[in-house]
């Protein structure tokens, strides 16, 4: 992405965002609420927004894409996008196996592979179970839905698949599932751009991570390291704020300090010195 600028009705809402990421490579998006991830991933993924104009380039190997809907790319720029809710992603009343065969043939598989085409996908996701391609979505769990949308999106071989908080909606065994689909599947030349808040997710799951605020980046860098030598206020938020949950509930970091840099002794507990601070937040961040 090179200079990506998005207005919408003459406000700014993504000024100017600059990053890459790598055939093979998870990068996680991270940012505070209403800090443009979603508004980022539209621009790879080439959807539009009523009053919105759009500057910069989205190159997808080599391509630019940018403003460019899926239908007006050419092959070797595909983007495919798994969304946080999984049962308005897919048609509530066909079946999953029809869904991934219509996305197979309208990318060029012939009839008679799509069969075993959709079993191919459904098994990398692990949904083998026999008749699960006859099934609609509401037979499923929300992590099995979770599952197919990967599959779906997997069915158009995209260059880049674009996660936007795909297991918020779980419960964390079906999380785990999702995040290991993902960490088994993406590869192989395909990019992942994985968008969340969680930083749990982040660091199990992606191997960089952009940080975005008020439409900017802010700051990039690999994970966990961006973490615990995070610069900017938000990431130094973000990083603290998780390594307090993984504090003992009577040993709570003081309100005034910022890690990993100013840490003060709170009044009643001692915390770790600083050097044990850093060491307890590598770890942990491992
Ligand atoms: N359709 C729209 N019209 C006008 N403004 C919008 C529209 N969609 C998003 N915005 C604004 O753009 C900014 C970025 O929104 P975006 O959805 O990208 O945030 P986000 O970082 O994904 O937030 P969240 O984590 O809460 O999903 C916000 O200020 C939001 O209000």
């Amino acid at each position: 992405m090179r200079n990506l600028t998005m207005r919408v009705h003459g406000r700014t809402l993504v000024d100017g965002v600059d990053f890459s990421v790598e055939p093979g490579e998870r990068l996680c998006l991270l940012g505070a609420s209403g800090s443009g991830k979603s508004l980022t991933a539209r621009a790879v993924v080439g959807q539009s927004l009523p009053g919105m104009t759009l500057s910069g380039q989205v190159l997808v190997d080599g391509c630019d894409v940018a403003g460019r809907p899926p239908s007006r790319r050419p092959a070797n720029a595909r983007v495919a996008m798994v969304f946080q809710d999984s049962a308005s992603a897919l048609h509530p009343l066909i079946t999953i196996g029809s869904q991934i065969g219509t996305t197979l043939r309208r990318h060029g598989v012939p009839a008679a592979t799509v069969r075993s085409g959709v079993d191919d996908l459904l098994a990398s996701v692990g949904l083998d179970t026999p008749g699960m391609a006859s099934r609609v979505p509401s037979q499923l769990s929300g992590g099995q839905r979770q599952r197919v949308c990967i599959a779906l999106a997997l069915a158009s071989r995209p260059g880049v698949l674009v996660a936007d908080e795909p297991t918020t909606a779980l419960d964390v065994v079906a999380q785990a599932t999702v995040l290991e689909v993902l960490r088994q599947q993406v590869g192989a030349g395909t990019a992942l751009v994985f968008i969340t808040h969680d930083l749990a997710v982040a660091t199990s799951l992606c191997e960089r991570a952009v940080v975005l605020a008020s439409g900017q980046v802010v700051e990039e860098g690999p994970l966990p390291e961006l973490l615990w030598q995070a610069k900017h206020p938000y990431t130094q938020e973000l990083s603290a704020a998780a390594y307090a949950q993984t504090l003992p509930s009577d040993q709570t970091l003081p309100s005034d300090q910022t890690l990993p840099s100013d840490q003060t002794q709170p009044s009643s507990q001692p915390l770790p010195t600083d050097q044990t601070l850093r060491a307890d937040r590598a770890a942990w961040a491992r």
